[in-house]
């Protein structure tokens, strides 16, 4: 379980200021969603938090250590899945712990061990290509899990998929962060998914391209516990938290 902190982090790209003071804390263990509109920066700040470009001011911090502009610190997912097509996907999935140095076999055994959990039970020696989409985006999961176990930074990891794979991969998710002990920060511009992963959701609102740099305008609280959550969306509160977060994003 890890703590990330996000201090006053401000972004600009050619005069246009995209991010302005932006300050996040996602406790250990909690699934927090960042949630904004399009063009809003949300890419732009997941590239900051995953330390793959350096913001002009603010710092990110990782159990207390500042990893700000340092890549490989923490798991991230990007929103396509990027699987190589050429490796099976025990191979795929296995590959940082080989680029870490683990010999390749005792890595398959580690990927290979965690496959049930994951839902990928008899697809060790498949392609990429061969699974679907649900699949595929599981098998990314468990490769980012498998890079780091403490903290997990995923952009859009469910937007490619239909909506009963998406609910049932909601609920999956929920599962295996809660028996891990994940935290999470999960980028999304759907409410909905927001409401029925986050423990808190981070409300981005701006429009850079108009000359309104982008801020956390609100942070809206789930209490809902994880167990029902599948029930959630059918609820009274899930509707009051929704007019909250609709409110800020204005
Ligand atoms: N490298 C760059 N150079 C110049 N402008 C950039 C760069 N990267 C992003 N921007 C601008 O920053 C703003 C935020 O972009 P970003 O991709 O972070 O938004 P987003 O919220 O992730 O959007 P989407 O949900 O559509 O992916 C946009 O106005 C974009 O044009």
């Amino acid at each position: 379980m890890a703590q990330l902190e996000v201090g006053h982090v401000s972004v600009a790209f050619d005069g246009v200021q995209v991010l302005d003071d932006i300050s996040l804390t996602v406790p250990a263990g909690h699934i927090a969603c960042l949630l904004g509109p399009s063009g809003c920066g949300k890419t732009t700040l997941f590239h900051v938090v995953a330390g793959l470009s350096l913001p002009d001011s603010g710092s990110v911090e990782l159990d207390g250590r500042d990893i700000t502009g340092a890549p490989g610190q923490l798991a991230y997912m990007l929103q396509k899945d990027l699987l190589l097509p050429e490796k099976t996907i025990v191979d795929n999935v296995s590959l940082p712990l080989v680029l870490r140095g683990v010999p390749r076999a005792q890595a398959r055994e580690q990927a290979i061990a965690l496959f049930d959990t994951f839902g990928l039970a008899g697809t060790a020696d498949r392609w990429p290509s061969e699974l679907s989409g649900g699949m595929r985006q599981r098998a990314a999961l468990l490769r980012s899990y498998l890079f780091s176990q403490d903290f997990m930074l995923l952009d859009e990891p469910f937007s490619a998929l239909d909506a009963f794979t998406k609910a049932d991969m909601h609920a999956w998710f929920l599962d295996v962060a809660e028996r891990f002990g994940t935290t999470a920060l999960v980028v999304t511009h759907d409410v909905d998914e927001a409401l029925e992963l986050a423990d808190e959701i981070f409300v981005m609102r701006g429009a850079p391209q108009a000359g309104r740099p982008t801020r956390i305008v609100g942070t809206e609280r789930i209490p809902c516990p994880r167990a029902e959550r599948a029930s959630f969306a059918l609820t009274e509160e899930f509707l009051e938290h929704k007019r909250q977060v609709l409110a800020l994003l204005g």
